[in-house]
C-alpha cells in the first residue's frame, strides 16, 4: 500500500539532511507505526507521503500512485487527521464536514454520523472556533473519515485527549483497520503503538534504526526477568531475578525453596525500553 525506497529530504537544499535513504513498505491491510523523538523527521516524511511536501529524492508510491505523477484521483483513497489540519472556524461542526466531503469524487459518510462517532453528537451546529483543542482533535479525526479511506494517516490521534475519548478513538481505529483499512501512525507515544501497531519503525536524527513488529522486539531486545515478593523474617521483600542469567535462576531457586512466596510475575520490556536501547535515545 506504501512502498518508499531510498527517500532523502534537505529543507535548505544545502546538503544537510532532515530525512537521510529511508526506505520501507506497509503491507495493505496493516497498522505502521513510525515513532521517533521530536525533530526525527516524522512529520516530514509523512508529509512527503501525502503530497503536502514535495519528493526531492527517493521513490514513494502510495495506493499505487506515484508520488511524483500526482493524481487528485489519489485523494479518494486516503484519509489524513493531523494536527495542524485546518478546520474552518467559523463553520459549524456539521458545516465542516460537509463541505470537506463535496471535495471527493467518491460517496461520503453521513457527517452526523460520524460526529456521533467520535462523540461530538449533539455539537453538530456549534462553531468549530468555540470548540476545544481536544474537540477541535475529533473533529479533525472525524473529517479524515469521510470518503472511507483505504489508507489512512495519522498523526498523534490520541494526544491530549481524555482517557475515555482516547479509548473510543483507539477503538475505532482498530474497528477500521478491522474493515481492512490500512493505517500509517505517526507518534512518539510507544504505549499505544504497543498496542495498535503491526510493525514499527524507529526514527532518530532522520534515519530508519529497525523495523520490526512489537512482538519480536520484545523476544529479541526484552530481557527475560521474573519479580518475586517473598517473606523474610517476618518481612515482605521484593527481589527481580533474570530467568536467562545462571546466577540469577539459582538465586531464584533458592527463594523459592526457602521462603514463602507471595507473588509472582513476568516482566516484559516496555517498547520505550527497546527504543531507548536500540537507538540511546529517548523518546521526547
Ligand atoms: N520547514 C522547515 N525548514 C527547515 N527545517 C525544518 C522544517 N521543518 C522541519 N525542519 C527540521 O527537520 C527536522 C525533522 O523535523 P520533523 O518536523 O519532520 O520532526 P518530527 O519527528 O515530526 O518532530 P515532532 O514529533 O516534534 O513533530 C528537524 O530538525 C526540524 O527542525
Amino acid at each position: 500500500m506504501i512502498s518508499v525506497k531510498n527517500l532523502s529530504h534537505s529543507y535548505n537544499k544545502d546538503g544537510k539532511f532532515q530525512v537521510k535513504d529511508v526506505s520501507f513498505e506497509v503491507k495493505k491491510g496493516e497498522i505502521f507505526g513510525f515513532l521517533g523523538p521530536s525533530g526525527a523527521g516524522k512529520s516530514t516524511v509523512q508529509n512527503i507521503l501525502t503530497g503536502l511536501l514535495q519528493l526531492q529524492n527517493g521513490e514513494v508510491k502510495i495506493a499505487d500512485y506515484d508520488v511524483k505523477n500526482p493524481s487528485k484521483k489519489r485523494f479518494n483513497k486516503i484519509g489524513m487527521s493531523f494536527e495542524q489540519s485546518n478546520i474552518y472556524s467559523k463553520l459549524t461542526a456539521k458545516e465542516n464536514l460537509d463541505f470537506y466531503g463535496k471535495l471527493f469524487d467518491v460517496s461520503t459518510v453521513d457527517s452526523k454520523e460520524l460526529l456521533q462517532l467520535v462523540g461530538l453528537q449533539g455539537k453538530e451546529d456549534k462553531k468549530a472556533g468555540e470548540f476545544s483543542k481536544g474537540m477541535k482533535h475529533r473533529l479533525t479525526f472525524a473529517r479524515s473519515m469521510i470518503n472511507n479511506p483505504e489508507l489512512w494517516f495519522l498523526d498523534e490521534p490520541t494526544t491530549g485527549l481524555d482517557p475515555s475519548i482516547a479509548a473510543d478513538i483507539k477503538n475505532i481505529i482498530k474497528e477500521k483497520n478491522d474493515e481492512g483499512v490500512t493505517i500509517f501512525l505517526t507518534t512518539h507515544n510507544m504505549f499505544i503503538a504497543d498496542e495498535l501497531c503491526d510493525r514499527v519503525a524507529f526514527i532518530v536524527d532522520g534515519e530508519i534504526k529497525l523495523i520490526d513488529s512489537p512482538e519480536n522486539l520484545k523476544l529479541q531486545y526484552g530481557e527475560k526477568l521474573v519479580e518475586v515478593e517473598y517473606i523474610e523474617n517476618n518481612e515482605t521483600k521484593k527481589e527481580t531475578y533474570s530467568t536467562v542469567l545462571p546466577e540469577d535462576k539459582e538465586a531464584l531457586e533458592k527463594v523459592i525453596r526457602d521462603h514463602e512466596i507471595q507473588t509472582m510475575h513476568t516482566k516484559e520490556a516496555t517498547l520505550e525500553e527497546i527504543f531507548i536501547k536500540v537507538t540511546g535515545r529517548g523518546l521526547v
